[in-house]
């Protein structure tokens, strides 16, 4: 059984997945890391390059594939959910979780320096005005596919000792 970790860029899915995998003792995964070295190049460059209909396709083969981890915390990428039947393979194959933070949140965590943004394709060379706005329209889109979760927690609830006692407690079966 795998978890995946849902949300928009900056939710904080890569921070809280490996600290979650290391309190549970599971593996950590992180989709676009093992998407950009199926296809041999960044993230970035298969949007660029293939455009989104092929990303969003390879994303899809690639989560399917994770059926064959066990025991691993899976960081999906902030669209993942939103595209084929994703959400809902994610909740018939694991667990989900939700990571729930606020359009401000990520606009301060996005624009904390540079490299934030600038490794987020979606958003680089933006103001931090067009950041905002595009944040803001992209989060009321996929907030609908996002709640679909099994879990959804606040930023201020991502303690992985928190959400590990969360996910036993609900489903003490899986963690015998
Ligand atoms: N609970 C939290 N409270 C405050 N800041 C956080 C929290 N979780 C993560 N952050 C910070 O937010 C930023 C984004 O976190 P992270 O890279 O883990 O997000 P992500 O969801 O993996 O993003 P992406 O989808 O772009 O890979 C980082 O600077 C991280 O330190
Ligand atoms: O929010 C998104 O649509 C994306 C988020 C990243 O994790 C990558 O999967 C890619 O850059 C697309
Ligand atoms: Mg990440």
């Amino acid at each position: 059984m795998n978890i995946y970790l849902i949300g928009m860029p900056g939710s904080g899915k890569t921070t809280l997945g490996k600290r979650l995998a290391k309190t549970l003792g599971f593996s950590f995964t992180d989709l676009d890391i093992v998407l950009a070295e199926q296809e041999k190049m960044p993230v970035t460059e298969i949007f660029a390059q293939k455009g989104e209909l092929y990303f969003r396709q390879a994303e899809s083969e690639c989560l399917k594939k994770t059926i064959q981890l066990q025991r691993s915390v899976i960081a999906t990428g902030g669209g993942t959910p939103c595209f084929f039947d994703n959400m809902e393979w994610m909740n018939a194959n694991g667990i989900t979780i939700f990571l729930d933070v606020s359009t401000e949140e990520l606009v301060k965590r996005l624009t904390i320096n540079e490299d934030a943004t600038q490794k987020r394709p979606l958003f680089a060379n933006k103001s931090v005005q067009e950041l905002r706005s595009s944040l803001e329209t992209m989060q009321t889109n996929r907030l609908p596919h996002y709640e679909k979760s099994q879990f959804r927690f606040l930023p201020h609830e991502t303690k992985p000792s928190f959400v590990a006692s969360q996910l036993k407690e609900r489903l003490p079966e899986l963690f015998k």
